[in-house]
């Protein structure tokens, strides 16, 4: 369970999260939407403590991880996070690209993280991509492996920043089937998207900011079929 608690976050002297407060159980998976600049990515960013929150605490299973003597590596070794572009190493194959991390920060084995890494990559369609190189892959592709890539560290949380938002349309589909399949599994997932029909199908709840404040907090149902916000309604009729 993940507890944010009147989360602020400023950039100087501009205020870019206005005390968020909200809190997101197990298994759930939350997409975050709103205009451009309205605080989506930061927010996510300061889930995993990419940003330091400037005030408020955030707390996940319990722990408060916004607190001076937090170990910030292990915190984030529990987090999973996707980016926009997907950040391969480029001179790795895809399977030391996914076993680099398992190995090097949770000790396991090579024969132990190619296991996992074989089995989450025929979750995906990408086994016969073991042994290419980024280069080789398509744009879904890399993103798929980017997500393999989280997996194999076995997260608790998964926090996906536009993982879409880079490729060409043809693809989209193809790394969003695997984003909802992964959220039938479980797991504890806050998508920043832009994709309104994936949010409203792969989502238990939306979250629509506005500048920097979380003005409305709902279910996909009654968040699509009528916003109560007048700024998300006014979003959703330009969007949709
Ligand atoms: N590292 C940073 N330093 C200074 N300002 C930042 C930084 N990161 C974000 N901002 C500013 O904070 C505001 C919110 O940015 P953020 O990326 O969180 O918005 P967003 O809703 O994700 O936008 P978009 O949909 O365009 O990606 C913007 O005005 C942005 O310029």
């Amino acid at each position: 369970m993940i507890k944010v608690n009147h989360l602020s976050k400023s950039f100087g002297k501009q205020q870019v999260l206005h005390d968020i407060t909200t809190t997101i159980t197990q298994g759930e998976v939350v997409a975050v939407i709103g205009p451009s600049g309205s605080g989506k990515s930061t927010f996510l960013r300061c889930l995993n403590l990419l940003e330091s929150p400037t005030a408020g605490t955030i707390t996940i299973n319990g722990k408060n991880i916004t607190e001076p003597k937090t170990n910030i590596a292990q915190v984030r070794q529990g987090i999973g996070m996707v980016f926009q572009h997907f950040y391969l190493f480029p001179h790795m194959s895809v399977m030391d690209n996914i076993c680099f991390a398992p190995m090097k920060v949770k000790g396991w084995s090579r024969e132990q993280a190619r296991r996992k890494a074989v089995e989450l990559l025929e979750r995906v369609g990408l086994v016969d991509k073991a042994e290419a190189y980024p280069s080789k892959l398509s744009g879904g592709q890399k993103q798929r492996v980017a997500i393999v890539r989280s997996l194999a560290m076995e997260p608790d949380i998964m926090l996906f920043d536009e993982p879409t938002s880079a490729l060409d349309p043809e693809m989209v589909k193809e790394v969003l089937d695997v984003i909802r399949s992964l959220a039938q599994t479980g797991m504890t997932m806050i998508i920043v998207t832009h994709e309104m029909r994936f949010a409203q199908e792969a989502a238990n709840t939306i979250y629509f900011l506005e500048n920097g404040r979380l003005v409305e907090k709902a279910n996909p149902q009654q968040f699509f079929s009528g916003p109560q916000n007048e700024r998300a309604r006014r979003f959703l009729e330009k969007v949709l």
